[in-house]
Order: C-alpha cells, then structure tokens, then sequence
C-alpha cells in the first residue's frame, strides 16, 4: 500500500473498531432508511485477500456489489490499479457512494473507480463490458439474484469472492454457496478468513477449437 492508502484505511479502521465496540441501534427507517451510518466493512484480512486474488489478474475489470462507505472498494481499487484495470462498485444508497468516493480520492485511488448507483440487480444487468473479478458483499437475500445476474458476464478465468459465508452464515448465503458450485465451469472454496468467504473460478465452458 502506497502512502496515501494507509493513512485512510487507518481512518477506517479506526472507524471500525468503534462501530464493533458501540452497542447495536437500529438506524431510523432500518437499514434502508437513508440514516444507516455502519459501515458492515470487511476486515483487513478479507481486504489482503482481495488484493491479492485481484492482482493475480491481468486489466481486470472488477465488480464490487456492495460499496457500503468504501472499504473493500480500496482494496480492490489498488489492485485494479496495479494491473491496469478497473473498479467498477455498486451501491444502493447515494449518501454512501458519495463518503467512499471522498475517501477514494483521498487515497489516491477514485480515478481508477466508476462509482454506481441503484440497485445492483439491475445495474448487473445494463453492464456494457464482461467481468474478470466479482466481489459479493451485500444485502444477503440478494446474493443469489446477482449471481444470476452476473454469471453470463464473466469472461473465462474469473474468480468471484461472497463475504459473510460462515458468520453469519444463513439460509440465504448457503443457497448462494449451492448455486454457484452448480454452475457449469464453476470450481469453488469456503476459506475461513474474516466473516468466511466463498471464493469461486470461472472457467470457459466451450471446447478448446484448436
Ligand atoms: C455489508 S455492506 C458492504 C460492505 C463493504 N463491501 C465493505 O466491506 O466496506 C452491504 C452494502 O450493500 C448495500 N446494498 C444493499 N442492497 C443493495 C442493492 N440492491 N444494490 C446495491 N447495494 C445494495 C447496502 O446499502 C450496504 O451498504
């Protein structure tokens, strides 16, 4: 990480150890309401590992669903960096998209970074270019509709990482874990880091032509 870098995720991850110590409140109208100041971040072991898949790939185009305040989004906006790609992220709500770019910018990173948002199901959908790395990391009931969403947009040799696959693990993120094992060309592994992450390859499905 670049000068620039560490200081912010510091930020975060001051940010984080007070969110984890602070009793739980319901922000007002829930998680949807527009006031849900928690962050939900991964931690740092999840964001090296991220970092390190992504940077296995040459350009990537990477796929965030799930920016939340823009934590893992730097993670994987450095290795789209490093290897001459990109990030795009998806984020429901504008208010959190806004924070992450600021802290982007602030590290350096946001010109490497196409910011979205709506609803990721959706934006999946209208995606223009196919993708070479996905990370998962939102609303769980949701995992299953973007993996449908997603899965005819991955170029050959993709690797998809979910998050929250062993805690808190429900019935929503299991489902998730049996579809993508069910996909043709799909190998896939639970890892036990951070919250546990499912982490996914791509490979083409038609026969090799020579
Ligand atoms: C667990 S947090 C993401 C944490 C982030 N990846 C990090 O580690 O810094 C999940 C985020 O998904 C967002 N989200 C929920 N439903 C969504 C949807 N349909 N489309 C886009 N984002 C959504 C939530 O607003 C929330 O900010």
């Amino acid at each position: 990480m670049d000068d620039r870098i560490q200081p912010v995720l510091d930020l975060y991850h001051e940010r984080m150890r007070a969110e984890r110590s602070a009793p739980r409140v319901e922000a007002p109208g829930g998680r949807d309401g527009g006031h849900d100041q928690r962050m939900r971040a991964i931690g740092p072991e999840t964001g090296q590992l991220l970092n390190i898949l992504a940077r296995s790939l040459e350009r990537p185009t990477i796929l965030e669903l799930g920016t939340s305040f823009g934590y893992s989004a730097l993670w994987l906006a450095e290795a789209a960096r490093a290897r001459g790609g990109r990030l795009i992220t998806m984020e429901r709500h504008g208010y959190k998209s806004a924070h992450a770019r600021e802290m982007a910018e602030r590290a350096g990173l946001a010109a490497c970074i196409d910011f979205c948002v709506g609803d990721a199901v959706a934006m999946i959908g209208e995606l223009a270019h196919k993708v070479d790395f996905v990370f998962v990391d939102l609303w769980k009931d949701l995992y299953v509709p973007c993996l449908e969403a997603f899965y005819p947009r991955l170029n050959p040799g993709a690797i998809i990482v979910a998050d929250n696959m062993i805690r808190p693990g429900t019935e929503d993120v299991k489902r998730y874990g049996c579809a993508i094992r069910a996909l043709p060309g799909m190998s896939s592994i639970l890892l036990p880091v951070g919250t546990g992450v499912e982490v996914s390859r791509f490979e083409d499905t038609m026969p090799d032509a020579s």
